[in-house]
């Protein structure tokens, strides 16, 4: 009965919304970036800073609130039986991550797609995996594979399409300083590997101004 899914699908335990907080993490995190705003030269006594060491915790928790969700439980909560095996393609989903090296965001845009095999999923599933992803310590390439993997290896179709185009801040507010570099990172599985027109489709389709 996969199709009773739809009607709790905020009673599953694949994805958490954020309107709770680790309040012990909080505190712990906070402890330590009071200490950090005093060797940056700023009074964490004034006004202004009292409660930021809280505020930044809260942040951070949120940033990387993917770490405590499990994206394949995402996708089989909603996984139907279905004879349709055109592809499927989810457009400019909004990405917003942080990069490992320098937690400092990178955020843009996720294009994927699947060609289904006998099961297609709850289209607002592909972005809840996406953000499952993007929100931890990430760089672009890894969160490129591990959406693709997820999911070929969860809803086994006849192929996966990933895009993420990304600014990444560590680039522009700061290092090498250029502002309007944009970062392409692609992975491919099954038909967008092995047929060329099938891959060309995908990138049309992603290209192609449709609104
Ligand atoms: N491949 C990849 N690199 C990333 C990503 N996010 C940030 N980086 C890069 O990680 C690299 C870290 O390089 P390091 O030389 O160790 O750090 P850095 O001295 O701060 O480097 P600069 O940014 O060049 O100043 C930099 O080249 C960043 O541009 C990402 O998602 N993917
Ligand atoms: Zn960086």
């Amino acid at each position: 009965m996969e199709n009773d899914k739809y009607n709790h699908e905020e009673e599953t335990v694949g994805y958490q919304k954020i309107d709770r907080y680790d309040d012990e993490k909080i505190a712990s995190v906070a402890v330590h970036y009071k200490d950090i705003l005093g060797k940056l030269g700023e009074n964490p006594e004034r006004e202004g800073l009292l409660k930021t060491p809280e505020r930044v915790a809260k942040a951070l928790q949120y940033l990387t609130h993917g770490y405590d969700i499990q994206p394949q439980e995402i996708l089989r909560s909603a996984m139907f039986k279905e004879d349709y095996s055109q592809m499927v393609v989810v457009k400019d989903i909004e990405v917003y991550s942080m990069c490992e090296h320098h937690m400092l965001p990178f955020f843009g845009k996720a294009h994927i797609a699947y060609i289904p095999n006998g099961h297609i999923v709850g289209l607002s599933k592909i972005p809840r995996v996406v953000d499952a992803f993007a929100r931890r310590l990430q760089v672009q390439e890894r969160l490129t594979n591990e959406i693709r993997d997820c999911i070929q290896e969860t809803l086994h179709p006849a192929g996966v399409a990933v895009v993420i185009e990304c600014k990444h801040l560590c680039m522009s507010m700061r290092g090498v300083q250029k502002q309007n570099s944009v970062t392409t990172t692609s992975a491919f599985t099954g038909e967008f590997i092995s047929n060329d027109k099938t891959r060309a489709e995908f990138l049309r389709l992603i290209t192609a101004d449709l609104h």
